[in-house]
């Protein structure tokens, strides 16, 4: 799915005015019912709800929220932060529309800050989309007020004082919300780690923008929804058998970090590859025998660390590489073999990127069009530089991908997938749970067993990082955050792959 700019939502907006011959207010009547329906499931009518509304359409959004959940039996109260005269057509309707019930009152001065209850209910409708400039004066006090409340702050489309798809200046006052409700589409900013404070949970509302339009419009930024994900999905065929589903050759493990390559190789054959092959350390050799019986073992001379590609290279259709292997020189000569003289796609996990990060030698041998980076974020800045903020490191993902022609699979809580092209693609499945030693290999061993069944290294990319998560979600109703392991998330990718196979209601 594609994300689209503040200015594109713009043009969405009244392109389906236009398309659908309606008044600008009935689509935002629309977009406050959603809104509405949201709110209902969440908060129950005992609750007072304190609405805080600015000049824009933002604000009108919060007077017709403030208005339907009066019919809904909500007490309500309303503020307007600032001088009406200047508000959009849309908002003077709706405040017009006002029942004569809900207290509106006006927020002139500081002085006019309201008290709040402890652990108000408020709506932050004070900015959306419409934001051009940081936060001064009255918005910014009322903001930090708001902050310093307790309350429990549900913004509407945006978190008031947070730029949509750019960086907000530095130390700008933003809305900390605890839950975002956005129209139609999720904005870029909810994907930047840096907004997790202001942009809470966010979740996203359907409005009825005009498919058609969304459909044109040119954007290389996307998220990946499970309707995505499961077009790339590939039946098994009947007439199959494991040569038809590749070859994967995982270079892992080292002494002491033997269960990385277990990790890797459990993964990767429950992501559906035909045959999987193990080069480790000769240490290793009755752990994975034992512990992956389902793998062929092949040792390294070096009882340590990896120091030799295996003989037989050329029979591979696909190569992980890194996960435990550390960066002894001898493992770093045969990184460097691999890069001068493989011709398969190549996975490059962990100790890999740092030797190759290491290298500029390396970095210019990197084959074309053939490599999956899987870097978490201090691997991305030794591999690509360091960078001051989510806008730059956005950039750096785009730019290394297209000078080196790879993709790159930047772990987070949304990883951001880079293409060659310049194409970036944000996850939206997993968790927090995740975030725990091992779980990067599990993913290593699921791309590479991806590639090997013939996807393109764009599709393994986004189906691998997609069912990751998805196997996270899942482990998470068995065995909570806390206590997820990455052997869980093994456990679980087989009904990670089931659901993906189900058909969508
Ligand atoms: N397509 C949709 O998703 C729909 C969204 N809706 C809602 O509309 C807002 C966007 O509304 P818009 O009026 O464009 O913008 P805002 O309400 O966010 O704010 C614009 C006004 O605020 C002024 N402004 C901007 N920045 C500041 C600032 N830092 N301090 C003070 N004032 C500021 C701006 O005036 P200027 O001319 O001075 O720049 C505007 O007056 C979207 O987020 C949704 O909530 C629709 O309801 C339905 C369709
Ligand atoms: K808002």
């Amino acid at each position: 799915m594609k994300l689209l700019t503040a200015a594109q939502i713009r043009e969405a907006d009244a392109y389906t005015i236009q398309e659908e011959n309606m008044a600008s207010l009935e689509l935002m009547e629309r977009a406050a019912r959603a809104f509405t329906g949201w709110f209902e499931n969440k908060f129950l009518p005992t609750e007072e709800v304190f609405v805080f509304c600015g000049p824009g359409n933002n604000g009108g959004d919060g007077l017709a929220v403030a208005r339907l959940l009066h019919q809904r039996k909500y007490k309500v109260q309303v503020f307007i932060v600032g001088d009406t005269a200047k508000a959009s057509e849309d908002f003077k309707a709706n405040l017009e529309r006002l029942p004569e019930e809900v207290q509106a009152q006006t927020i002139e001065e500081e002085k006019d800050i309201p008290e709040l209850p402890l652990i108000a209910c408020v709506v932050d409708a004070l900015f959306g989309t419409g934001l051009t400039r940081p936060l001064t004066g009255l918005y910014e006090e009322v903001v930090e007020q708001l902050n310093n409340s307790g309350a429990c702050i549900t913004s509407i489309d945006m978190p008031s004082g947070l730029y949509t798809d750019s960086q907000t200046p530095e130390g700008c006052t933003i809305i900390k919300a605890d839950n975002t409700i956005s129209f139609q589409l999720p904005k870029l900013a909810f994907f930047l780690p840096q907004h997790e404070e202001y942009v809470g949970d966010w979740q996203v509302v359907p409005i009825g923008l005009s498919e058609q339009f969304v459909s044109g419009v040119e954007t290389d930024l996307y998220y990946t929804s499970r309707r995505d994900v499961q077009q790339l999905l590939k039946p098994r065929r009947k007439f199959s058998h494991k040569g038809t589903y590749g070859h994967a050759l995982l270079l892992c493990g080292g002494y002491g970090k033997m269960g990385a390559a277990v990790l890797a190789a459990r993964a990767c054959l429950r992501s559906g590859v035909g045959l999987l092959t193990i080069q480790a350390p000769s240490a290793g050799y009755t752990v994975l025998q034992t512990a992956v019986p389902e793998a062929m073992t092949l040792t390294d001379p070096n009882r340590r660390h990896l120091s030799e590609l295996p003989e037989a290279i050329d029979k591979f259709d696909v190569i992980g590489v890194g996960p435990g292997i550390g960066t002894e020189p001898p493992t770093k000569t045969a990184i460097g073999q691999l890069l001068a003289t493989s011709s398969h796609p190549l996975v490059i996990d962990a100790d890999a990127i740092n030797i190759i990060a290491g290298s500029d030698r390396l970095k210019e041998q990197l084959p074309k069009n053939k490599v999956i980076f899987t870097p978490h974020p201090k691997e991305f800045e030794r591999l690509a530089g360091k960078v001051n903020n989510d806008y730059e490191r956005l950039q750096r993902l785009r730019d290394f991908c297209q000078e080196h022609q790879c993709y790159i699979t930047l772990k987070g809580s949304h990883t951001a997938i880079g293409t060659p092209s310049g194409k970036v693609y944000f996850n939206t499945t997993g968790n927090s749970g995740m975030a725990t030693g091992g779980t990067g290999d599990v993913l290593t061993g699921v791309i590479t067993a991806l590639v090997g069944q013939q996807y393109n290294l764009e599709e393994a990319c986004i189906l691998g990082v997609y069912v990751h998560g998805l196997a996270g979600d899942l482990a998470l109703r068995t065995v909570g955050d806390i206590g997820m392991t990455a052997s869980d998330l093994i456990d679980h990718l087989p009904k990670a792959f089931m659901c993906l196979q189900q058909p969508m209601s």
